[in-house]
């Protein structure tokens, strides 16, 4: 499932983290590429122990973790500590598959990728090209959020970023372990998750129907959480 979850940073953090992104020292991005991506990268990033690294990630990991939306999607069970990238003279990312296994700068703690994720910080008409294109059975799906948006798609699919041929696009990407590896399983308890929300609204909480869905939610859940 791929989902765009608007409005993770307002305004104001946009504009607080856009002065501070500014100001740091990028590095080329293929510090942090595996083996096989090395090869498609062309980008910078902000070095893995940078302190702006260290406080904007933590905004975006305490606004994730209060947005229903992105909880209700993710399940979440670990956050990737949030990378940054900058794109521009005609930089890009060819097609890739991200590393299914990431060891936690910190901590030295593995974390499963189920879930990848960009954030957006610059505005869509800010530069020409730097679409996050994600290929599943569908086909292609091609990305541009406005700043503050974030896109989730799974860590599964084959993905690439067009070249930025006029501007700049700065972004955090990042990734979650889910408490529900399959994204089958995790898409069908969110689609539960929508419905029985729309029940509520309609019929009031409490309703029977609610509360045996609700049942029904919470015992799949139980199954399928790792
Ligand atoms: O910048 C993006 O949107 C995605 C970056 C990416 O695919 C990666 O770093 O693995
Ligand atoms: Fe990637």
């Amino acid at each position: 499932m791929m989902l765009h979850i608007p409005g993770v940073l307002g305004a104001e953090q946009v504009a607080e983290c856009r002065e501070r992104l500014l100001a740091a020292d990028w590095i080329d991005g293929n510090a942090t590429a595996g083996f096989q991506s090395a090869r498609a990268k062309n980008n910078l990033q902000l070095p893995e122990n940078s302190e702006t690294a260290d406080i904007i990630g933590k905004m975006i990991t305490e606004a994730l973790s209060r947005h229903p939306l992105f909880v209700a999607a993710a399940l979440p069970e670990k956050i990737f500590p949030p990378l940054f990238n900058c794109y521009q003279g005609g930089q890009s990312f060819g097609i890739h598959v991200d590393n299914a296994i990431r060891m936690h700068p910190a901590t030295g703690e593995r974390i499963r990728t189920d879930l990848s994720a960009t954030l957006f910080f610059c505005e869509p008409d800010e530069y020409d090209g730097g679409e996050l294109v994600v290929e599943d059975t569908y086909g292609a799906h091609s990305v541009k959020l406005p700043a503050g948006d974030l896109i989730l798609y799974p860590s599964s699919s084959l993905h690439k970023v067009l070249p930025v041929t006029r501007g700049a696009r700065i972004c955090s990407f990042f990734w979650i372990q889910s408490m529900v590896r399959d994204d089958g399983q995790r898409s069908l308890l969110f689609d539960l998750d929508t419905g029985i929300q729309s029940l509520n609204q309609q019929l009031g909480a409490g309703s029977e129907a609610s509360i045996q869905l609700t049942g029904v939610y919470h015992n799949l859940l139980r199954r399928w959480a790792l």
